[in-house]
């Protein structure tokens, strides 16, 4: 299949340059990509709750800082970088009547359009820029000169340069320097959802539980236990990242490589593969994005319960304790 890739030189930041841009939000996207922008000689302002506890963050950042309303009535291009369930709330009672003919309205997921939660105006663009990494990684390796992979998409073209302003939004956050795929909103939308759920956040947390409740059953020590599923994991998983499977299997013992690739496929098997089936399934029908409108609609109830039993798992309980005795490890959070 051919795939659209882009880099610095296919991106004109100057059609962004003397354009007023909002971030609206100042997480882990919000702080990293409006810094970025900033950084790479662009107007931004940062969209806020008065009262915000990351106003300051952001003023402190050296950026200028509004509440949602007044950015979007100031901004040209209004990026929202705020939790995907709160963003159809606050694109109808703080955006929307921001929003003049010409103006872009951008996203980095691509939820809220797939799943018509937010109906944009017919008069703007509406474009994504989706760089393919949490959010601290976006700004670190921005200030080390490098950048992460990204994907662009156009949802609306009123102006004929939506996709000329997503690739030069997409140099401002540094993702050109790495490439930029080019992609639609719905399958940016749906593999993300399927990846993050059977596989980088939820497959992996459910193979870490799991691993280590069936050697804790069995009577091993939970410290052996947690460094033996957890703690490994990233050391195997960087190997993966730099050199696929193939640099993996090469760097582990030959007993691992014969257990893994025989064992590995009983684990994950013909039961795992129906379940990933069945998620994606349920993420294309909308089935998954109606459950979760509406649990933000109830104010998270299954998220709250599950975050907490999460920290009550032996897992955390243990983990807690030996990360404290490895000093030399950043958990990273406390960025956020
Ligand atoms: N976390 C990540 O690394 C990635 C996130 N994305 C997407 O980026 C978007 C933002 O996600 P995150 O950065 O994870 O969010 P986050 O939860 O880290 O940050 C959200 C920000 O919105 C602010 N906020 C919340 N409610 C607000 C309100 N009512 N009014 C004004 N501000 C409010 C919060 O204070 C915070 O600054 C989402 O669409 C997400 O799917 C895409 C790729 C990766
Ligand atoms: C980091 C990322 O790309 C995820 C997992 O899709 C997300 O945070 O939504
Ligand atoms: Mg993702
Ligand atoms: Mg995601």
């Amino acid at each position: 299949m051919a795939v659209n890739m882009y880099y610095d030189k296919d991106a004109d930041l100057s059609i962004l340059q003397g354009k007023k841009i909002a971030v609206m939000g100042y997480g882990s996207q919000g702080h990293a990509q409006a810094q970025n922008l900033h950084d790479s000689g662009l107007e931004v302002i940062v969209g806020l709750r008065e009262g915000s506890k990351r106003w300051r963050q952001a003023e402190e950042d050296g950026l200028k800082v509004m509440t949602v309303k007044e950015a979007a009535k100031a901004a040209d291009v209004i990026q929202m970088l705020l939790p995907d369930e709160t963003q159809s709330q606050i694109y109808y009672e703080e955006i929307e009547s921001g929003l003049e003919p010409g103006n872009a309205l951008v996203f980095s997921h691509g939820f809220n359009i797939h799943y018509n939660q937010i109906v944009p105006k017919k008069d703007i663009d509406v474009y994504m820029v989706a760089p393919k990494s949490p959010g601290h990684l976006v700004r670190r390796t921005y200030k080390e000169g490098h950048g992460v992979p990204g994907l662009i998409a156009v949802y609306q073209d009123a102006t004929g340069m939506a996709k000329e302003l997503a690739l030069a939004h997409a140099k401002g956050v540094g993702c050109t320097r790495a490439g930029v795929f080019e992609t639609t909103f719905r399958e940016e939308t749906e593999t993300d959802l399927f990846g993050e759920q059977v596989d980088l956040c939820g497959g992996v947390a459910s193979l870490i539980k799991t691993a280590f409740e069936v050697l804790v059953e069995a009577g091993y020590q939970p410290e052996m236990a947690y460094f033996e599923t957890t703690h490994e994991l990233k050391l195997i998983v960087d190997l993966i990242h730099e050199g696929g499977l193939e640099k993996m299997w090469y760097s582990v013992s030959n007993t691992a490589e014969y257990g893994g690739m025989t064992v590995g496929p009983k684990v994950i098997n013909e039961l795992s593969r129906e379940a990933m089936y069945e998620a994606l399934e349920r993420i294309q029908n909308g089935e998954f994005a109606r459950e979760f409108v509406l649990e933000g609609k109830a104010n998270r109830p299954v998220l709250t319960s599950m975050e907490r039993l999460d920290r009550e798992h032996p897992v955390e309980e243990v983990g807690r304790r030996l990360r404290a005795m490895m000093p030399w490890l950043n958990s990273g959070l406390n960025e956020k």
